[in-house]
């Protein structure tokens, strides 16, 4: 009796939901289709109560599934009996009363989208257009193709039914692409549903129900998984004292990428790892949160400005034969008024899986790291591995030419006046002053060998230019190991060298190892954020084999970028 109480007071419950409106069907019809919507309006209420309130025979396809719902279960008694099978269960297993509800809900739309899956639905629909072109990786993402007529949204569809048919659906439009692409019927909208879900933030579902009843015929919606982060810091919840609950934070490291569960909250988003296999979502830091933490920090300890991603003009590299130190001239800078360093906080990028197509530019490959440990050395093993595929910038310089030297090939020659006038035009990337002659890199020698369909390798600090989808720079950070194996490898490498090459070895002296040490903290304190690899060079056989196989991924596989580069 207690249980038929309970099973009362649970349909009840589920009925509850403004009777009045639904009030021209037939008592039965009227409990069975109040009590779905009732579940329905659990998950998608903005989805199903405006157009239920403009017209109530007019009906999303979510109601369709609601008749075939009632012409399956023609009776309440058959709807009970299901029902009461489904209590036991979940009773026997100590189901909370929620979970009961969204389990029991759960069942109903698998049940309703297997039929409805095989049913032919009038009006008949034409065929659907072909699907636009997706790469096979990038198979979270779903092409469902609705057909659409005069109402709201009738469709038949193609793509994973199972995912489109889960009661957490609800589509909301991406912005800018709305309004450039709209008149093509296409939309780009997200799936809550395991996937998560909202790259246009703050925008109600109906309102894609809104932009989606001028459409007609066929609607193609790209369905995205949610919002993807790289975490540019690293975040350990148990050392976090901020965090309403650590159990429930998420540890993650700089370069993880995080998939944004919610972001409902200023404070706290839910976020997964991606790619964790447990699905299990907890709590980081907002965006906000962290960037108002850094900002005090920042205010109180000039120090944490190391943090920032900042680029002021960076020293030379001695491959520009410049001194080891940095040798850019202060006099210079002041007089072109350099320094205008950018200010952005490391904290998340949002990032889009990509791949290079077969006709697209290569990647820049930036190599960066601390003077003396071996970036010029493995752009060197690259260039010989492959001088038709990797190639190198030619710097400019004031220098005089010498005879046996050809310009555009080691150098561009010009004068000091023209170089003056490049620097006051941002044309370089970097430049220096050495010996009273000024040498440079510009953007367009970077952009001369992108031309060729190379790929660009350079040995500059990360640069704010550099960030664009133009360059979609690769930074790659050389670092030194260990000041022992430092060295040893250094000893070692001098015997080596000496019987093979003709240049001169570095002699490296105690100071050397320790400066090497030193700059390489720093850079990663500077640039950590934005080095996609770390590659320590110790054995330098084993250091070249691992950056070309990296590179190699990179042109091939599919990879994170920032989503601000993605062509749309
Ligand atoms: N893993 C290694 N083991 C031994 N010697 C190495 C290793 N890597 C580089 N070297 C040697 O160290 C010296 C300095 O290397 P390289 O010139 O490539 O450094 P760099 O980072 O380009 O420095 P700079 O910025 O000053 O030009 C070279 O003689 C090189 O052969």
């Amino acid at each position: 009796m207690a249980n038929l109480n309970f099973q009362h007071k649970f349909i009840q419950s589920l009925v509850s939901h403004d009777p009045s409106e639904i009030c021209e069907f037939g008592d039965q019809e009227t409990f069975l289709i109040s009590y779905f919507i009732n579940i329905i309006n659990v998950e998608n209420s903005c989805c199903l109560k405006s157009p239920w309130n403009k017209k109530k025979r007019q009906f999303f396809f979510f109601l369709r599934n609601t008749e075939v719902f009632i012409i399956h279960f023609l009776s309440l008694q058959i709807l009970l009996f299901f029902y009461s099978c489904a209590l036991v269960i979940f009773n026997q297993n100590n189901i909370p009363f929620p979970m009961q509800r969204h389990l029991f809900s759960s069942l109903m739309m698998f049940t309703v989208h297997d039929m409805v899956s095989q049913k032919e639905f009038d009006p008949r629909l034409p065929p659907l257009p072909p699907l636009p072109y997706i790469e096979k990786e990038e198979d979270s993402i779903k092409i469902v193709c609705l057909v659409k007529n005069q109402e709201p949204l009738v469709g038949a569809y193609g793509g994973p039914l199972k995912t489109i048919f889960s009661p957490r659906i609800f589509f909301v439009p991406r912005p800018g692409l709305l309004n450039g692409l709209l008149h093509h019927g296409l939309l780009v909208c997200l799936l809550c549903h395991g996937f998560l879900v909202c790259l246009l933030r703050h925008v109600a579902p109906n309102c894609l129900i809104r932009h989606g009843s001028h459409l007609k015929g066929a609607v193609t919606f790209k369905v995205i998984p949610g919002t993807k982060e790289e975490a540019l810091f690293h975040y350990n919840p148990q050392a976090d004292p901020a965090i309403p609950c650590k159990d429930a934070g998420l540890e993650f490291w700089r370069g993880d990428v995080l998939q944004i569960v919610s972001q409902e909250d200023d404070t706290w988003w839910q976020a997964r790892q991606h790619n964790d296999a447990n699905l299990r979502a907890g709590l980081i830091p907002s965006r906000q949160l962290q960037e108002s933490i850094l900002l005090k920090l920042i205010t109180c300890n000039v120090k944490l400005i190391d943090f920032v991603f900042s680029f002021p003009t960076a020293g030379l590299r001695k491959s520009f034969r410049l001194s080891r130190k940095d040798n850019t001239s202060q006099q210079v800078r002041q007089k072109m008024g350099e320094g205008h360093a950018s200010i952005h906080l490391p904290i998340y990028q949002e990032v889009l899986p990509y791949k290079r197509k077969p006709d697209e530019p290569y990647r820049l490959v930036l190599l960066s790291g601390p003077s003396g440990v071996g970036v010029t050395e493995l752009k060197r093993r690259l260039l010989l591995s492959d001088p038709e595929h990797f190639s190198l910038t030619v710097p400019y310089t004031t220098r005089e030419q010498k005879k046996h030297e050809r310009e555009g090939e080691e150098y561009y020659f010009v004068s000091k006046h023209t170089f003056e006038k490049y620097i006051f035009n941002h044309k370089f990337l970097e430049y220096g002053e050495y010996k009273g002659n000024y040498y440079s890199m510009s953007l367009n020698s970077v952009r001369r060998v992108i031309a060729e369909s190379k790929l660009c390798l350079l040995d500059v600090k990360p640069h704010v230019t550099l960030y664009t989808s133009e360059f979609k720079p690769y930074v790659v950070f050389v670092k030194p190991p260990s000041i022992e194996r430092l060295r040893l490898s250094r000893r070692n490498a001098k015997v080596l060298s000496s019987q093979n090459e003709q240049a001169p070895t570095k002699i490296f002296t105690e100071e050397d190892f320790q400066d090497m040490i030193t700059s390489a903290q720093a850079m990663e304190n500077k640039y950590g954020h934005l080095f996609e690899n770390v590659i320590i060079n110790d054995d330098l056989a084993m250091a070249f084999t691992e950056l070309r196989i990296k590179l190699a991924k990179i042109e091939t596989e599919t990879h994170w970028i920032p989503n601000t580069w993605a062509h749309v």
